[in-house]
């Protein structure tokens, strides 16, 4: 990112048009994806899938099988199956809903006096929009504690098309971006979803996900109960990834084993 801006802005003499701006960029760009000693927005949602794939194998075979499909035991997943995957798709927005990765949203300020089905709300005032409510609630999400990605899709059989919905849970997850003289919106959203998508399609392809079993035989869950933050993520867990029997010769052709 920052050697595509200054290339893009760099002035024959060296000098570079925007630095402030593009420093500042950067600056929140990193302070962003590296906030809460690590553990940012992407390994949050990637801790989300862990855990909902561990704890509904039905749903992840079902996403296992809408892979192979695809792939046909012939390579790994790239981005440009995502379009043939919808499952994965119906997945992202599952996770981005049950767990919301910034439940309490990020505060905004009103720069002028607004009125919200009559109640004024003057400029200046801060806003928190409950990003957690929004996702949970059951009008627009039945059982929302239930975490099920069919809710994004059409179904046929096994055949599987993306739902439009009223209330898409990506708008909210990365805020709401250009309303009137509003412009706040996440701007990693894209890399984030493109990479989440990459890294749970790959998990999925290579890996069975399950729960670690202790010396009683028992599963050891995870807690659900997140660690409250502004970027919220789930306590220190345990899971076994288990090698897919059919993923071996596409691994050794990758030059991964
Ligand atoms: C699942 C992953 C992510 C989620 C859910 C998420 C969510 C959000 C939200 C809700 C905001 C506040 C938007 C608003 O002002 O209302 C935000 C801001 C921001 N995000 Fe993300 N984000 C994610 C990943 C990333 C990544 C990977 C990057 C960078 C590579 C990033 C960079 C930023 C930056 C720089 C801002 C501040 C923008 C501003 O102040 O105008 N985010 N994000």
């Amino acid at each position: 990112m920052a050697t595509a801006l200054i290339e893009e802005n760099l002035r024959p003499d060296g000098t570079i048009v925007h630095e402030e701006l593009i420093s500042g960029a950067l600056g929140i760009t990193y302070l962003v994806s590296n906030d809460e000693g690590g553990a940012d927005t992407t390994v949050s949602s990637l801790d989300t899938f862990m855990i909902a794939m561990m704890l509904n194998p039905v749903v992840q075979r079902e996403a296992q099988k809408s892979i192979d499909e695809v792939l046909q035991g012939e390579r790994l997943p790239n981005l440009d199956d995502r379009p043939s995957l919808p499952f994965l798709d119906a997945l992202f927005m599952e996770i981005q809903r049950w767990k919301p990765v910034v439940p309490g949203g990020i505060a905004h300020r009103s720069t002028h006096d607004d009125i919200y089905e009559g109640i004024l709300i003057p400029k200046g005032t801060m806003i928190i929009f409950n990003v957690m409510a929004i996702m949970h609630n059951p009008d627009d999400f039945p059982n929302p504690e239930i975490f099920n990605p069919y809710r994004f899709l059409e179904s046929d059989g096994d055949k599987h098309t993306l739902k439009k919905v009223e209330n898409d849970p990506l708008n909210t997850a990365f805020g709401y971006g250009p309303r009137k003289r509003v412009y706040r919106i996440c701007p990693g959203r894209h890399f984030a979803t493109s990479w989440l998508w990459l890294e749970m399609s790959t998990i999925l392809a290579i890996f069975d996900i399950s729960p670690m079993i202790d010396a009683a035989g028992n599963d050891i869950l995870p807690d659900l109960e997140y660690v409250p933050a502004v970027v919220s993520h789930p306590k220190p867990f345990q899971v076994s990834l288990k090698r897919r029997d059919n993923i071996g010769a596409v691994l050794a052709a990758a030059d991964l084993i």
